[in-house]
């Protein structure tokens, strides 16, 4: 049987075409600049292969050319131009891309290749110019040869082609612009401030200049004669100027990069005005090729902890500007960081404005992962000082990176965390902290609270800081979270300074705890009794030194979790089961026992609740009755 060939409605498909593919209007020009920029490559690519021609790359430009009075756009190239058959198979056929059959014919090897880089592939992007035209002219005149032609069409009813002149060979494409509509201002696409921001959005480093004439409002030079009095005066002048910057900086070899053309980059691009702390400049050939240049910013950006900020890398591919925040490329812990990646390799979708798999992003996002870390651990051991600056900046980013996910990136950014030392009494990383442990230490203590100054005042800390053990202290809320995901440090258990078993005990230390708990039952039933629910339990200290009591938790929820959960937005508001831990050779527990061996109830309740509510400061928990325990501290100095 016959084969038949699809039929296609072409004027439904150029419909769909010009009204379904993309979603914003604007990218009308960058899909035209990149047209002529391809027009460019292929001339410049010709005069490589033949000599005779003439032709210098210098002398290859695109010209953007707005004009209110007749309401039309051009854009104009000096490239390769097309013959009457090109103008039927290219722009008279939709979806066939002349620049695509180009790139395909071009050998693997070929040197002259290397040096062009053609955008076009899929045989649609011109069609958009209809987004804003209600007409499009094209009059073109192809390289080597003396014939013009000009096509025209409304994007509706098919087009025609007729010969024309045209002085010297290339393209102009001629948009007349739509009326100006509600749903969009067509006028704007005149404006050379507008197009200005356009170009430099969408067509920055296309490599060859995008020029335009554009006004300037300066001031006039001073006459020779001008007196003292002499008043400055202002002139608008009108200049052609290069729109875009071509070159970027990532495609540039790194060595020839001065740090303050990266920095100046880094404040146009991402609008910061105060240096990064840090550049990353990468590149890699392979299974995927790319180019990037990430940022370390020296500040936390206002946003940074509201819904509004976005993660992100710029993606470019051949020059072209595809997404302004790939957030595919960043893991959440670096968010951070501000950048572009360009990659020839990207496989776009028909609109550009994302990518069809993903499969090259997880790859380069892998790849630029590692690159953060070891840029970061490089600024650890180098420069100590930016590093404190970066922590102040990111740390707790860094922090809820290891905890989320349960924990999935917690081995990637182990290294990169600074605690508060006891013994040092400035930042310490872990493993600096592992290298100074004494042999017989089993654990990595940790104390949480507010300062460091309030937590090397806690009761509990003592005794671990008399046995010359160093600790981590933990001034933020997500710390003991944090702790609890990192569980070991090379095979040695984080722990809590508050956790009973935090001081190894030997078994005549645990009978006489155990004789001391059995003595002071009747105190502990009596301050349980009159405590009630405020506790679960009432028990003798093992890990209190001089220290009367303190506050700990039962059970899976800590003191820290509570106070934490209960200040998220939203979060359950978990209570941890209390303990009062009481010190049974303390002065305070001595008058305590007197109490309840007299049987002076009123005396042991008090003395229950301002034991409490000391806990429960010293743990930077809100007392349940301030009045009353202000009350009760003055009863006992009269
Ligand atoms: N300024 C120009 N000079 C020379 N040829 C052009 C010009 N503009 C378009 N063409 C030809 O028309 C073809 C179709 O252009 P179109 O923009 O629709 O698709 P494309 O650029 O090939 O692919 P894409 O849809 O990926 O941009 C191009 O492949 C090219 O051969």
């Amino acid at each position: 049987m016959a084969k038949k060939q699809f039929k296609a409605e072409s004027k439904r498909l150029l419909d769909l075409m010009i009204n379904s593919i993309y979603t914003h209007k604007e990218i009308f020009l960058r899909e035209l600049i990149s047209n002529a920029s391809d027009a460019e490559d292929k001339l410049a690519y010709k005069s490589l292969t033949d000599d005779s021609m003439g032709v210098s790359r210098a002398d290859l430009k695109i010209t953007i050319v707005p004009d209110k009075e007749k309401r039309t756009l051009t854009v104009s190239d000096n490239g390769i131009g097309m013959t009457r058959e090109d103008l039927e198979s290219n722009l008279g056929t939709i979806a066939h891309s002349g620049s695509g059959q180009f790139k395909a014919g071009l050998a693997q090897d070929d040197k002259a290749a290397e040096d062009i880089d053609v955008i076009g592939q899929f045989g649609v992007g011109f069609y958009s110019a209809f987004m804003v035209a209600d007409a499009v002219t094209v009059i073109t005149r192809a390289w080597g040869s003396d014939e013009a032609w000009m096509w025209q069409s409304d994007g509706a009813d098919g087009y025609t082609i007729t010969a024309c002149e045209k002085e010297h060979p290339g393209t102009d494409i001629i948009m007349h612009l739509k009326a100006n509509a509600d749903e969009e201002n067509y006028d704007q696409y005149l404006e050379t401030f507008k197009l200005q921001e356009l170009i430099k959005k969408y067509s920055d480093y296309i490599r060859y200049p995008i020029t335009m004439e554009v006004e300037d409002y300066r001031q006039k030079p001073k006459p020779a004669d001008a007196g003292e009095d002499d008043k400055p005066e202002w002139e608008t002048v009108k200049e052609w100027k290069t729109i875009n910057s071509q070159i970027p900086l990532w495609q540039r070899q790194k060595s020839k990069v001065k740090p303050e053309e990266y920095n100046a980059f880094y404040k146009e691009k991402f609008g910061d005005w105060q240096d990064p702390l840090a550049v990353i400049h990468t590149s890699a050939e392979g299974a995927v090729t790319y180019k990037a240049m990430l940022y370390i910013p020296a500040q936390t950006p206002y946003d940074f902890y509201t819904r509004e900020y976005q993660k992100g890398l710029q993606l470019y591919s051949s020059g072209v500007m595809i997404m302004d925040k790939c957030a595919d490329l960043l893991p959440d812990c670096f968010r951070f960081v501000k950048g572009v990646v360009d990659s020839p390799d990207f496989s776009l979708n028909i609109s550009r404005e994302i990518l069809q798999h993903d499969r090259q992003l997880k790859v380069i996002a892998t790849a630029l992962e590692k690159k953060i870390k070891s840029e970061l651990l490089k600024m650890q051991k180098d420069d100590k000082e930016k590093y404190e600056k970066f922590w102040h900046a990111f740390g707790t980013q860094l922090k809820y990176g290891v905890v989320a996910d349960y924990g999935a990136k917690k081995d990637l950014l182990q290294d990169l965390l600074l605690f508060w030392s006891s013994k040092e009494n400035t930042y310490t990383t872990l493993a600096a902290y592992q290298d100074r442990m004494p042999e017989d230490q089993k654990f990595v203590y940790y104390a949480c609270g507010e300062d460091p100054e309030k937590i090397a005042k806690l009761p509990q800390v003592e005794r671990i800081l008399d046995k010359g053990y160093e600790i981590l202290y933990c001034t933020e809320d997500v710390d003991d979270f944090v702790m609890k995901a990192l569980a070991e440090l090379n095979g040695k258990q984080f722990k809590s300074v508050a956790d009973e078993d935090a001081l190894p005990q030997t078994e005549e230390e645990k009978k006489a705890a155990q004789e001391k708990a059995e003595a002071g039952k009747p105190v502990l039933e009596a301050v349980k009794e009159a405590l009630g629910d405020q506790v679960k339990e009432v028990r003798i200290s093992s890990i209190l030194k001089s220290g009367a009591c303190c506050l700990t938790a039962d059970g899976p929820v800590s003191l820290e979790m509570e106070k934490y959960m209960n200040k998220v937005e939203g979060g359950q508001h978990m209570k941890a089961d209390r303990v009062l831990e009481l010190n049974a050779d303390s002065a305070p527990f001595a008058a305590l026992k007197k109490a309840v061996d007299t049987g002076d109830k009123d005396t042991v309740s008090k003395y229950a609740a301002l034991l409490y509510d000391q806990a429960l400061l010293l743990a930077g928990l809100p007392l349940e009755d301030p009045a009353g325990f202000a009350q009760m501290v003055s009863s006992l100095m009269v």
